[in-house]
């Protein structure tokens, strides 16, 4: 029998992700959703047919529950819905920061746990999620989840203590691609370019080297070398892009992100 899979806290990510479900040929009737507010619950059961209940429901009929509050409401969700789930159940964690620990403490003794750290293009089945398994969590856990977030994208196993970097790597790391966007869209509006112009010029550079990135094989600085000539443009832009020191900047944003992925699991523990 299909197991039955509850979103609790259906927002962005969660909203990604079920979307996801029913397009790799889930079953809405599979799906149970929670949220705070009953007209969200109304938009998800006219937009993707599902079933709305409450959290203490979807811990009794869902076998697999995963969890996609902000790390902030983790702990109010818990204390809400933790008497009601059956050690039997799996519980999955997106938010970024709550640790396995946190989770199990407020779970009945053995109940399994899976962190994953996921992204927003899980909404154009392109995400990275990143699955760590808790104290309890065994292979066949660990392989449900792969099955359920590689219907969104790529999946990877990493260590537990590492999903702070990944938090800064992939969680966030759409938005630096959209910062860039912006910034290079202006510096097109700068040039003189009209600003439909400068987005998809940029949007379009940003999708072949994606793609290129991801299917040549090639090392990044290779695919570099080979836009950049000698006494040519792109050399006069990367001497800029150095003197402003743009790669010191990425290693300090990405460290800050994971030190306030850290700090959040801390003062939520
Ligand atoms: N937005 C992103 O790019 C990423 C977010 N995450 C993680 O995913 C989680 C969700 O993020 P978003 O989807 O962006 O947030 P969001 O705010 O869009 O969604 C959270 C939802 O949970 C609901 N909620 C909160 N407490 C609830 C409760 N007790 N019962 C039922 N529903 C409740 C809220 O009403 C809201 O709709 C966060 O923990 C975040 O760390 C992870 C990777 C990427
Ligand atoms: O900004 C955040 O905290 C979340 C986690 C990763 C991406 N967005």
């Amino acid at each position: 029998m299909a197991q039955r899979v509850a979103v609790v806290g259906t927002g962005k990510i969660g909203e990604a992700l079920l979307s996801g479900m029913i397009r790799a040929g889930k079953s809405p009737d599979d799906l149970l959703v929670t949220t705070r507010r009953a007209e969200r619950a109304e938009d998800l059961r006219r937009g993707y047919g599902v079933e709305a209940v409450s959290n203490a429901e979807a811990a009794k009929a869902a076998d697999i529950l995963i969890l996609t509050v902000k790390p902030q409401d983790m702990g109010a969700l818990m204390d809400e819905l933790a008497p009601h789930v059956p050690a039997d159940r799996l519980v999955v964690s997106g938010a970024a920061g709550i640790t396995t620990k946190f989770l199990e403490a407020r779970l009945a003794a053995g109940t399994p746990v899976v962190r994953v750290m996921s992204n927003t293009p899980v909404l154009v089945d392109e995400g990275m999620s990143a699955i760590s398994g808790g104290a309890h969590a065994t292979e066949a856990h660990l392989e449900r989840v792969e099955e359920i977030f590689g219907s969104v994208g790529k999946t990877i196993r990493v260590p537990e203590k590492q999903q702070d970097a990944v938090t800064a790597l992939s969680g966030s790391g759409p938005a630096y691609f959209y910062f860039l966007v912006e910034a290079m869209t202006d510096a097109g509006i700068l040039l003189g370019l009209p600003r439909a112009a400068a987005h998809d010029l940029i949007v379009q550079a940003a999708i072949g080297a994606s793609v290129m990135l991801r299917d040549s094989g090639e090392h990044p600085t290779l695919l570099r070398e080979a836009v950049t000539s000698p006494a040519g443009t792109t050399i006069a832009a990367i001497r800029e892009l150095e003197n402003h020191g743009v790669r010191a900047a990425l290693l300090a944003a990405l460290e800050a992100a994971s030190n306030r992925s850290q700090e959040i699991a801390e003062g939520l523990s």
